[in-house]
This record gives structure tokens, sequence and C-alpha cells, in this order.
């Protein structure tokens, strides 16, 4: 049951997610007046298989309404849209099958069940056999970490433990693709860290296609390795990380650590000194990383001192996402 293939589904390689013109409006009351908005505007977008996407924008951009084309639970106004191959409203059953979804602020669990047997219905409804099921819960509880709670109500568990309880359901049936609509929200660090690293072994073990909605941009960082940023229903950023800071010329930082105190480290070509601690021992230098590498600061600093220890401070990603909202305006 892990590969991707059903028979008049996508081939292994086809895309997992394609969009063409996909576009869905509403009517919205204004008063006494009717006005239609554009929840989601002309996305054109393909997502190939084992991909890992952040779908990112402010409140109100679009996200939830494309997740729900994505998976069947809204007809588009206009475009087309392909998920695993399969036309989500009219193959939303064969696509139940290959998708699983997470929403953080809704449950898909049996309240007053203990979590074993959520997993239990879950697995009967997928008609996962025996075996399937053992070996894929057992993995799913190793891995999340699920062991002591198994015998738990949902409704008796901690959020961190209720999300990782939504995620194993969401995927007892290897789905091809997982859709996550804010997975980390109200999770604390660690809670936050284990469900990361979860996910990023989930998809290096089963090839599955992550596409994930998020305010937190450590989701993004530490998950993706594509960013599409929706600004009102239009796409207006599709690549990674680096290459959405570079869009607003978003500057990196070395931080050298020196062996001796050292007068600030002024006047580099294509630096900017942007300040220094203990008299100099610690010096932070911003560049532009369109303009020079930070290999090429490096060496003008071990010019005029001996280089201890460095770092390099990637642009904050809440920042860039400000700025490029910023520059649309
Ligand atoms: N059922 C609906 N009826 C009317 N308008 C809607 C409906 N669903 C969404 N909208 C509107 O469509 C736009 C996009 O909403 P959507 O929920 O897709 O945004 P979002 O990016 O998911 O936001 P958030 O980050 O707050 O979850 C908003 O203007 C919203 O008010």
């Amino acid at each position: 049951m892990s590969g991707p293939t059903t028979p008049g589904g996508p081939g292994e390689t086809g895309p997992v997610i394609e969009t063409h013109g996909l576009t869905r409006e509403f009517t919205v009351r204004d008063g006494l007046r009717r006005r239609r908005v554009r929840a989601v505007d002309d996305l054109t977008v393909t997502v190939g298989a084992g991909e890992a996407v952040g779908y990112i924008g402010a409140n109100g951009a679009g996200k939830s309404t494309t997740i729900k084309m994505l998976t069947g639970i809204l007809v588009p106004t206009s475009g087309t849209v392909r998920t695993c191959g399969l036309r989500p409203v009219e193959d939303r059953r064969r696509l139940a099958r290959r998708v699983g979804v997470v929403f953080g602020q809704r449950s898909q669990l049996w309240w007053d069940l203990p979590v074993r047997e959520s997993f239990r219905i879950l697995a009967a409804i997928h008609s996962l056999d025996a075996a399937a099921e053992r070996a894929r819960t057992e993995e799913l509880v190793e891995r999340l970490e699920m062991g002591d709670f198994l015998g738990t109500p949902v409704r008796q568990l901690s959020l961190g433990q209720r999300m990782r309880a939504e995620v194993a359901a969401a995927l007892l049936h290897s789905p091809a693709l997982v859709v996550l609509d804010e997975p980390t929200i109200g999770l604390d660090v660690l809670s936050k860290q284990r469900l990361r690293e979860f996910l990023v072994a989930e998809r290096r073990t089963h090839g599955t296609t992550l596409l994930l909605t998020t305010h937190d941009m450590g989701d993004v960082e530490r998950l993706c390795d594509r960013v599409l940023l929706v600004d009102r229903g239009a796409l207006v950023f599709d690549g990674d990380l680096a290459g959405l800071s570079r869009t607003v010329g978003a500057e990196r930082v070395l931080v050298v650590d020196l062996a001796g105190a050292t007068p600030d480290l002024t006047g580099l070509p294509d630096v900017r000194h942007l300040g220094s601690e203990g008299g100099g021992l610690r010096q932070r230098l911003s560049f532009d990383p369109d303009t020079t590498t930070a290999a090429r600061v490096l060496a003008a600093v071990s010019e005029r001192a001996e280089v201890l220890d460095l770092s390099i401070e990637e642009p904050d990603v809440e920042d860039v996402v400000r700025r490029v909202y910023a520059a649309r305006r």
C-alpha cells in the first residue's frame, strides 16, 4: 500500500499538486451591500513528489481556501486543480486514501476514546489489513513517542500529545501527500522540535510530500526546501528561503570571535560593520550575498586579525516577509 501508483492515478513521477489559474471567490456582506472577495487569485503551481513546501502569507491571504480546494472541500470558481493526479471534488474518496490532512486547530480523533481506539477506527476506514495496521501503528507510536498515552482518552491529552496523535492519525494510511495547516501552533519549543524531527524523518523514509501552512518561520526553516508566498490570494514568490531573502535585498551577518582586542573592522570591501563587543573580541559584520561571499569577508577579516570562531546569521524570515509585503503596498 505504500507506492503512490493506483490504477488511473498518477505515475510515480507525476506532480503531486498541479493547479492552473486556480481561483476562488466568495460573496460577503458589507453592511447592506454584497461584495465579491477573491480569496485565491489565478494560482498556477506544480509540486513534485517528495518536495516539502511551506505555504505562507498573512491572515486572510488565501492559504486555507487553497488547501480546501486541493483536498476537495471547496469547489474552485475557475481554473483547474489536480491532487495526486486526481480531481479533488469528483474523486474525493480516492483522494482521501492518498492524502493526510492535519488541521492544528481542529481534531479528527474521537474525543472520549483512548488514542489507540481512534487509530483502530481510522485503520478500518482506510481498509488497512491487520499486518499493515500493526506495523504502521508501531512505527508511528515509536517515532512520535506515544507509548505513554495510547490508553488515554483524547480529551485528557496535553496539546503536545494531542498534536502527535493527530499527526499519527493523518499519516496512518501512509499518504503520498501530507497537508498540515499550522501544525505547531501553540506547542512549546520541545514539542515543536519533536514534531518537526518526525516530519523530516517521515519524508526521508517514505518520500512523503509535505505542504504546510504556518506563521511559524521555524517550521519553514527546518522543514521546507521550497516556499510559496501568497499575498491577497496571489502567488508572489516561489523559491527557496535564501531566494526569498534576496528578493528584498536582505543582508547576512558574519559574527567573528577574534584572538585579541581589535579595533572596529571598518572599511572592509562590501562590508558594513554592525558592532563590537568585549573591546572588539567579537564583531558583527553585515554583507549582501549578491555582492560578496562569507568566504571573501572572512579572508578580509583574517588579514587584520586572528579569527578563533565564526557564525553566520541568516536573515530573519518574518522580517523578510514583512518587507516583501511592504514593497507591494
Ligand atoms: N466561507 C467564506 N465565506 C466568505 N469569505 C471567506 C470564506 N472563507 C474565506 N473567506 C475569505 O477569503 C479570504 C482568504 O481566507 P483564508 O481563510 O483562505 O486565508 P488564510 O490565508 O488561510 O488566513 P489565516 O492565516 O488567517 O488562516 C479572506 O478574506 C476570508 O475572509
